[in-house]
């Protein structure tokens, strides 16, 4: 078993000029990118194994990250199968300066665990029991569109 909590992973990317398109502003793939990394290293927390990624749903742009600005993005696992991994993102752009943090991106990634073979592989049960946890469970579940 694993607590959702163990697979929170927050990470900051400084959205730098060569990250930018032509409105200065943080490439839609770039962003992208980085949180199909942030993503997996919260399914390989939660696995204890090496998670590709197999499928990106609701990749949903709803502001821009501007030049200068950090991108924040927050992952955590929110639900398993046998072999598959459900992964909430979030990214926010976020001034350093005044710490102020907005949400621009979402998306609900599906990692699947491999062996040496890379062949899929089990994965612990998820376990959400405190408030917080459930509470992010809950949110995940709303906005994935499966439920
Ligand atoms: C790379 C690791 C680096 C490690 C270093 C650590 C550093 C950490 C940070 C770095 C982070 C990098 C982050 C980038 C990570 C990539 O870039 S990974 C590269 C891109 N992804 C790929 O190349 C994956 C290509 N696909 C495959 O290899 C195979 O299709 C898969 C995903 C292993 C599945 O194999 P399969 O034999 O088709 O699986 P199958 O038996 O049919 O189903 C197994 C499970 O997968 C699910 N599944 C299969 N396909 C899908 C799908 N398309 N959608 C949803 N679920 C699916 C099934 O529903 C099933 O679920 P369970 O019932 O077991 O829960």
């Amino acid at each position: 078993m694993t607590d959702l909590i163990e697979t929170l992973v927050e990470n900051r990317e400084m959205v730098q000029p060569n990250h930018a398109n032509m409105l200065d502003t943080a490439h839609g793939g770039t962003v992208m990118k980085w949180m199909d990394e942030v993503g997996a290293m919260s399914a390989m927390l939660f696995a204890g194994e090496t998670c590709v990624t197999a499928r990106v749903n609701r990749m949903n742009f709803e502001r821009p990250i501007h030049v200068g600005d950090t991108a924040y993005i927050t992952a955590y696992v929110y639900d398993a199968g046998t072999s598959s991994v459900k992964v909430r993102l979030v990214a926010e752009r976020e001034d350093l300066r005044t710490r102020e943090r907005e949400m621009t991106t979402e998306s609900y990634f599906v990692y699947v665990a491999i062996d040496d073979e890379k062949n899929p592989t089990t994965v612990p049960e998820l376990t959400a029991d405190s408030e917080q946890e459930a509470a992010l469970r809950e949110a995940a579940l709303e906005g994935d569109g499966d439920s």
